[in-house]
């Protein structure tokens, strides 16, 4: 038996079901990207134990989890889990809901403590532990959560939509503290999202699920770039550019730049969706800080909107794709080879490490 993780996970709920076959090395961040529906829930449920499996397995760190003679329960199996809601006891502090759990295993109050402090030093709240959770922004309870969820010393985490319940100031911070985070973690982490960048900036991996099957799977950058169906290509259909970093300008070779809201240094991977960039005939007013006169290289259509694809932004041989409705192509007579001006809003690109 592997290390890491090794599941074939089969569920069946009314009419839907889940088969999904899912392996990960240990220290990988594997994200599982779908629409609503599609079993992504299900399948973390299934991870979790607290659903029955109908078939499959699930073997974790060379233990055999589930199978269909026998299937541990959930508070057996070596997994933490962040909730989307967090489930925080409301009359602990921070730190004693973090340190409920290795209390529950047996370890001394001083020692439970002791533990649970260190972890919400790592997640950067070493000052909040006597709060309470409803005096915690969401931001804070998201990561008293994943304390929580590592104090059990766990081979597996589980995170469900991770940052869907924050405000988008307060995701960018949890976002780049959550993957700072999970790459000291050493077993495998299992990530939910219907959010292409958050799959993009955290996971190793991406596996993008359909209708309880897996459709696609492949480094954030592969499946961007090679998206394996419409379906993968409009969901995933991210910008992605590499470049380095210095504050607020990313030189991205051999000649472009990018303009950042927010500092960073070093190689950085930048990502935006095609629909955060705009497309002028003439150069527009109040210029834009990011904006690049560029080509048009072609144009297809993508379920009601136009997947345009722009060369030499922000530089030459570098290309993005632009979303535009059917009634701007027309109005900005949009052809192969047309010079248009491209824009992005600084705001609108997320960065983070190569
Ligand atoms: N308790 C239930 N009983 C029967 N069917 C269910 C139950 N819960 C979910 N389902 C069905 O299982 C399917 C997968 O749901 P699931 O919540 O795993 O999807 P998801 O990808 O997590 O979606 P979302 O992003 O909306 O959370 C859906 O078709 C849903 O209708």
């Amino acid at each position: 038996m592997i290390n890491g993780l090794n599941a074939e996970l089969r569920v069946s709920r009314g009419t839907f079901r889940l088969d999904l076959p899912l392996r990960a090395e240990p220290g990988e961040v594997v994200a599982l990207l779908g629409p609503n529906g599609a079993g992504k829930s299900t399948a973390l449920r299934a991870l979790a134990g607290l659903l029955i499996m109908d078939g499959g397995r699930i073997d974790l760190a060379g233990q055999r989890l589930a199978d269909p003679s026998r299937q541990w329960p959930a508070h057996r199996r070596p997994i933490g889990v962040v909730f989307q809601d967090y489930l925080l006891f409301p009359h602990l502090s921070a730190l004693d809901n973090v340190a409920f759990g290795p209390r529950c295993r047996g370890r001394s109050k001083a020692e439970a403590r002791a533990l649970a402090a260190k972890l919400l030093a790592s997640v950067g709240l070493a000052d909040l532990g006597a709060v309470r959770p409803r005096q915690l922004s969401g931001g804070q309870a998201q990561r008293v959560a994943l304390a929580r969820a590592l104090a059990g010393d766990p081979e597996l985490l589980l995170l469900d939509e991770p940052l869907a319940a924050l405000d988008a100031r307060t995701r960018l911070e949890v976002r780049g503290l959550l993957r700072r985070r999970l790459a000291a973690f050493g077993g495998v982490t299992v990530l939910v999202t219907h959010d292409p960048v958050d799959a993009a900036v955290l996971a190793d991996r991406v596996v993008v699920i359909e209708a309880g099957a897996p459709v696609q799977s492949g480094t954030p950058a592969e499946i961007a770039r090679h998206p394996a169906t419409d379906y993968v290509a409009r969901l995933v259909g991210l910008n992605l550019l590499s470049g380095t970093a210095a504050g607020t300008t990313v030189r991205i070779e051999p000649a472009g730049t990018v303009h950042l809201a927010h500092p960073a240094a070093g190689p950085v991977q930048l990502a935006f969706p095609p629909n955060a960039v705009a497309l002028f005939t003439e150069r527009p007013i109040g210029t834009p800080r990011n904006l690049w006169h560029a080509r048009v290289a072609g144009l297809e259509p993508y379920g009601d909107e136009v997947r345009v694809e722009v060369a030499d932004v922000p530089g030459p041989g570098s290309a993005v794709l632009a979303e535009v409705t059917p009634e701007a192509v027309a109005e900005l007579g949009l052809e192969p080879g047309s010079r248009v001006w491209a824009s992005v809003k600084a705001s609108a690109i997320t960065s983070y490490p190569r």
